[in-house]
């Protein structure tokens, strides 16, 4: 059975840890070949910022700007990578908070069309945290930070520890991000 991602009446407040980037800040891009964030040809190439918040929860506004070799109907974004770019701001505002963290369970409502050439603003944001679980929601909205709203997210992000990473990555992937080939023997021992 699903299990609820309504926010528990008991969550704390999720702010901000105190290193993260400043309201204003550009987030710099998770790794070189993230789907995400990465400058690549292929990526989703969202650009994100800091953004501020009345209550001072964590969140985070970023850009997509929607291509040709997105589409899924004629004209029109592939549903799936309105759920992928959700995936990446709201992965992106947990970070703020607390790190690393996977995704655990994301549910998207596509509420208009997302017509290809124009711009989706998303915004993410951490409505509170109990233990482990950090409870996420976000918009997307079109042209302007401002727009017509197109689409709605929920999530629920786990924290986890490295060697979530260094037990199931691919190992030349962490090698490539500097750790040895002994501490992926030790975590996988
Ligand atoms: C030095 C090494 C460096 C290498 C690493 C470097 C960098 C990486 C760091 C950061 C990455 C940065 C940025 C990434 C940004 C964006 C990317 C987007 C994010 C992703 O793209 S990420 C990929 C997709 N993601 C997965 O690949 C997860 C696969 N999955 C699992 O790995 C497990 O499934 C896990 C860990 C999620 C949980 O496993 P687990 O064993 O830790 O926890 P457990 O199952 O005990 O659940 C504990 C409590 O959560 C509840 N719960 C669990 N699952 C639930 C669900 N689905 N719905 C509702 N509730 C759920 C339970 O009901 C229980 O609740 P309660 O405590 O109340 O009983």
């Amino acid at each position: 059975m699903a299990v609820s991602l309504d926010l528990p009446a008991d969550a704390a407040l999720a702010e901000r840890h105190e290193k993260a980037p400043a309201v204003g800040e550009r987030l710099p891009v998770h790794s070189a070949v993230c789907f995400g964030c990465a400058d690549i040809p292929h990526g989703l190439r969202l650009a994100s910022w800091v953004a501020d918040d009345e209550a001072g929860a964590a969140v985070v506004t970023s850009r997509m700007e929607l291509r040709p070799d997105q589409q899924g109907a004629p004209g029109l974004l592939h549903g799936g990578l309105l759920t992928s770019a959700f995936d990446e701001v709201l992965g992106s505002v947990v970070a703020l908070v607390t790190r690393p963290c996977v995704t655990a369970r994301l549910e998207t409502d596509f509420r208009r069309p997302m017509p290809i050439g124009r711009t989706l603003w998303l915004r993410g944001r951490v409505d509170g945290r109990r233990g482990r679980k950090l409870y996420v929601s976000g918009t997307a909205h079109l042209d302007d930070e401002h727009g017509p709203v197109v689409g709605t997210a929920k999530a629920l992000f786990l924290k986890v520890e490295m060697e979530h990473f260094l037990k199931n990555s691919r190992p030349e992937d962490l090698e490539a991000l500097g750790v040895s080939p002994e501490q992926i023997r030790a975590a996988r021992s």
